[in-house]
């Protein structure tokens, strides 16, 4: 199956996103795959495709597997059985369900996003022009750009948030992975965020995102749907039709 979620956000803000996604296989394929928390199983016989240029949509109920189907998605979880494959040497942004825990770190808003600057640029390194211009444009798509000298301790959790999405943002991941992201989110930033995800989508990330509200994530290009570990539903990839309004269709 393939899905694909993006969120999308103010595009006049995103000058540097370029267009025509490449058409290539699966950035991670997942098969037949098992996880298993002390004999309980979260995940049941998962088959799922992350596919570049997408945005998918995991929609499921508490507990239904969704974050632990993230997690291995990522890599950070291996499956008890079955076989994750990711291309070798992709970018994998994470914005974990969590991502709220940074209130205490001693860091602007602009220093969280710069950190997703260092896969490219290495850790403590001045950020060169490239860089700098990322980083801003990321603070600009979550609408950030006021407070990005604030220290986030002092920002409000959906400020937090955003700062936390911007920071993948600027990662320019090959996977783009979100757990909840609209979480706290006024409607106007869930607006921005899920433009955003879809921009990200259409330059050939796979977009994975996590929602208990598919209406919030807009138009998306597929759904995988969970039921106690086992995917229930998928849509295959429809014709996008971005700038149409459809949306994805889910079918059992
Ligand atoms: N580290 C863990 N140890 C034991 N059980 C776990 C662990 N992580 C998750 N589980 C269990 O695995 C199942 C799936 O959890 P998961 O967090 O993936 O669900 P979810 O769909 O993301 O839920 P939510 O919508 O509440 O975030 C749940 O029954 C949960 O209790």
């Amino acid at each position: 199956m393939k899905v694909r979620t993006v969120f999308i956000c103010n595009t006049e803000s995103m000058p540097s996103f370029s267009p025509a996604p490449v058409a290539r296989g699966p950035v991670v394929a997942l098969r037949e795959v098992t996880v298993a928390f002390d004999g309980h199983l979260a995940l049941r016989g998962v088959d799922l495709d992350l596919m570049g240029g997408e945005l998918l949509a995991i929609v499921g109920a508490n507990g239904s597997g969704k974050s632990t189907l993230i997690a291995v998605a990522a890599g950070l979880l291996a499956p008890t059985s079955g076989t994750a494959r990711r291309d070798p040497g992709i970018r994998v942004g994470l914005v974990p369900q969590t991502s709220n825990d940074g209130a205490r770190l001693p860091l602007t808003v602009a220093d969280l996003v710069a950190m997703g600057r260092w896969r490219e640029r290495g850790p403590f390194l001045p950020l060169r022009r490239h860089d700098r211009a990322r980083v801003a444009e990321a603070i600009e798509t979550v609408g950030l750009t006021p407070l990005a000298r604030r220290p986030l301790g002092l920002l409000s959790g959906g400020q937090r948030q955003r700062a936390h999405i911007a920071q993948a943002l600027a990662q320019d991941a090959d996977l783009l992975l979100l757990d909840e992201p609209m979480s706290g989110l006024d409607a106007a930033s869930r607006d921005a965020v899920a433009s955003a995800l879809a921009a990200v989508a259409r330059t050939g990330t796979a977009v994975v995102a996590v929602t208990h509200d598919l209406a919030e994530l807009g138009e998306v290009d597929a759904v995988c749907r969970l039921v106690d570990g086992r995917v229930v539903e998928s849509s295959p990839a429809a014709p996008r039709g971005r700038g149409h309004g459809g949306a994805a269709t889910v079918r059992a």
